[in-house]
């Protein structure tokens, strides 16, 4: 629902909220304008002071009123030679100053952002912007709590930098001050619609003074002394020789009045409770006379525009990962069943799509929605599938991220369950998440209807194989049509090769293409290569970065009997390959200043060359890389060389296995403990990056490592200062 909503919204009025909230943003520069440019009140002035330095400056008028403009000067009402006048004046000296004259663009952009120069009409407009901003803003919430799974882990980190993660970075900062602008304009549109009034209407109860006596000046009475000027809108003189009448201040929350002989304050006339609302709503919309919050606010009406782009580049993406194409999708009350689908990459969203039409053909009420969006309770639900792909060390991907806490908290008594994982036997955690979900279902709704099935490298027949198990289960036959998508690939062609390991029986190729047309991506992305004969892409780690590098490279070790990495690595200069980019947001340098430790063996190099290459900061990063021999295998020897003499490596600690004596990366992390545990200290980041065994070494040294200083693995990978990349 969240989604819909937010989407709808967006695409409809993206551009009109644009508007409103670009000309607010602009609007938003005035106060800070006036700040600079009023004649500012001194600060510390009282009202007496103010009415001092104007009686004395001027002598031969007669004051009647002072009224605060909304620009932040005082404003004198007075009668001089029978002539009645306003000038603005300057509080310091009491002299008349010239009326500050608006920049146009204000009044233009005024204009434009409460009817879009259309006159009346456009304020209708202006409303509807408005309350989409605060539909888009109250249902991005929603949305972006499901996304992360729940309050709780709202706070956290958020993870990638795609357009998505964006959105909701940047979201979750402006999200008060939107909330703030959005419903201050929808009270504003009410004042403009007489939906809301100010005030009732009715004048303050004047006092009287209670005695005549000898004129006194105003800057002799306690009551206008005592009150600073900083906290008054207006001030009333009392009529001359009229003893009866009084000195009158409006502030913010009420009139006061004050006996012009004693300087007592005779009483206190609240503003109606509407009216101070209406002060309140002013100054938050507005910020008039408070330039912090007009800085909040243009900054954040600067981003309205920012999540219409990024908003509708999320909404492209989902489209194309098949995540919105649920035709026919049954609501929460109507739904028996219901299909929850863990996915990143968007692969498992089209084995989804074709189980969907499968049930809708079959004439059965099916739903279908992202793992993390289950709710607590279905009405009619039969049966609960799950599908779901592993990510990293055996993590949820991340439309799981928040499922298991869900399943706990799911009302539901005599649903079927049957699980379905989507995974890659080349990944040490097969299917982790999967079974860790199959587990969960177990305890919550008792035995599966059929046994959890697992499927390697999104195998469109072993998917067919299941669907039909799963008729056989339902009793009723199930015509499912799945047909993989090829993403869009560009062609890569190859410009040179180095080839290292020959003297030792297996070869690494380090592959370098020209890049021409190739999508964004950055070291630590994957890349697709779909090889002939292959009918699923294998990946390889980049080591390049589409903007600064004017070339792509993989580095790819032949596997005997392997049909991809013999066919990369026996490829000729000049040949072209077919490729297409899988983001790996897991796996980015991150972005502070803090230390990077990378710990890789053999072709777990490729990432890490790219993110030293481009770390001209100098920031202070370790590598631990483990090769075979140094005469044979010094992959990058000449370039780790430089990068150490640029600065742009700290450390290079190469381990050599077929030496004498032989040494794995995981030695020299031993040997190196201490200076390990400073840069941990330091709130290093450690990457790894290579085979499962070598990694599982690698977390056993740091797990002991992270306990000398009171932390564990599990901490450094929650707080995402322990990433890995693993195959
Ligand atoms: C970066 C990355 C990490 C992965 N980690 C694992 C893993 O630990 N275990 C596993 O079985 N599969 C792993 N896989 C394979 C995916 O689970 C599998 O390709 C799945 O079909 C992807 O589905 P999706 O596109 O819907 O996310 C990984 C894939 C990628 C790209």
């Amino acid at each position: 629902m969240w989604r819909s909503v937010h989407s709808f919204a967006g695409l409809m009025l993206g551009l009109l909220v644009s508007v409103v909230a670009l000309s607010g943003a602009v609007l938003a520069t005035k106060p800070i304008y006036d700040t600079a440019t009023s004649q500012s009140v001194v600060s510390g002035m009282s009202v007496a002071d103010l009415l001092k330095v104007v009686t004395n400056a001027n002598p031969d008028i007669m004051g009647e009123r002072l009224l605060l403009t909304p620009a932040g000067d005082w404003k004198l009402t007075f009668t001089q030679s029978n002539r009645r006048q306003e000038r603005i004046i300057d509080p310091a000296t009491g002299d008349f100053a010239a009326e500050k004259k608006e920049p146009a663009i204000y009044t233009q952009m005024r204009t434009l952002h409460r009817s879009f120069f259309l006159g009346e009409d456009g304020r209708v407009l202006t409303a509807i912007a408005g309350a989409a901003m605060a539909i888009l803003t109250v249902s991005g919430v929603g949305l972006f709590l499901r996304r992360v799974g729940g309050l709780r882990r709202g706070f956290s980190r958020i993870q990638g930098r795609d357009s998505g993660a964006l959105h909701a970075i940047v979201g979750r900062l402006a999200l008060v001050p939107l909330l703030v602008l959005s419903v201050t304009a929808l009270y504003l549109s009410g004042l403009t619609f007489d939906v809301i009034s100010v005030g009732d209407g009715a004048a303050p109860a004047y006092p009287e003074s209670l005695q005549e006596l000898d004129a006194v000046a105003p800057w002799d009475l306690h009551g206008l002394q005592a009150l600073p000027l900083a906290t008054a809108r207006e001030v009333i003189f009392p009529i001359p020789e009229d003893w009866f009448d009084v000195w009158s201040v409006r502030t913010a929350q009420a009139w006061m009045f004050f006996d012009q002989f004693t300087g007592d304050q005779l009483s206190r006339d609240p503003q109606a409770l509407s009216a101070r609302i209406y002060e309140v709503v002013m100054l938050l919309h507005t910020a008039e006379g408070a330039w912090p919050w007009a800085l909040v606010l243009m900054v954040s009406a600067l981003s309205v525009p920012f999540f219409t782009v990024t908003g509708m580049l999320v909404w492209w993406r989902n489209r194309r990962n098949g995540r919105s194409r649920m035709e026919g999708n049954a609501s929460v009350a109507q739904a028996e069943i219901l299909i929850l689908v863990g996915s990143e990459g968007g692969a498992t969203w089209r084995f989804a799509e074709a189980l969907h039409k499968g049930f809708v053909t079959a004439g059965l009420p099916v739903r279908t929605c992202a793992m993390n969006e289950l709710r607590r309770d279905y009405p009619k639900l039969r049966m609960l599938i799950t599908m779901a792909a592993t990510y990293g060390d055996g993590d949820a991907p991340k439309s799981a991220t928040g499922f298991l806490d869900r399943l706990a908290r799911l009302q539901a008594s005599g649903v079927q369950h049957v699980s379905l994982a989507f995974g890659d036997k080349a990944f040490a955690g097969y299917c982790a998440f999967g079974r860790d979900v199959a587990t969960a279902l177990n305890a919550k709704l008792g035995q599966p209807a059929m046994a959890p099935f697992e499927i390697d490298k999104q195998s469109a027949h072993a998917f067919q194989h299941w669907c039909d198990l799963l008729g056989d289960c339902l009793g009723q036959p199930l015509t499912v049509t799945y047909t993989p998508k090829r993403p869009k690939t560009s062609a890569l062609t190859l410009t040179s090769k180095t080839v290292f390991g020959r003297a030792l029986g297996s070869e690494t190729t380090v592959l370098r293409f020209a890049a021409l047309r190739i999508p964004a991506h950055r070291p630590g992305d994957l890349i697709e290569v779909y090889a002939p004969d292959c009918t699923v892409p294998r990946l390889y780690s980049l080591g390049s970065c589409s903007k600064r590098d004017g070339f792509v490279e993989i580095m790819v070790r032949r596997v005997e009997g392997g049909l991809c990495s013999n066919w990369l690595c026996d490829l000729a200069e000049g040949a072209s390959i077919d490729v297409a980019i899988a983001r790996n947001e897991r796996f980015q340098m991150p972005t502070s200043r803090k230390p990077v430790i990378m710990v890789g063996a053999g072709t777990g190099l490729a990432p890490f060359t790219g993110m030293i290459r481009h770390n001209t900061a100098s920031r202070p990063v370790d590598l631990f890389w483990g090769g075979r021999r140094p005469d044979a295998d010094a992959i990058y020897g000449e370039e780790i060389a430089a990068w150490l003499s640029e600065a742009r490596l700290a450390r290079a600690e190469l381990a050599w296995s077929r030496t004498d004596p032989g040494q794995y990366v995981q030695d020299r992390i031993r040997a190196e403990r201490s200076h390990l545990i400073e840069r941990l200290k330091a709130g290093a980041t450690i990457m790894v990056c290579g085979g499962a065994a070598m990694a599982a070494e690698i977390r056993t040294e740091f797990s002991a490592l992270a306990a000398e200083i009171g932390l564990s693995l599990d901490e450094l990978k929650r707080r995402n200062r322990y990433l890995e990349d693993i195959y």
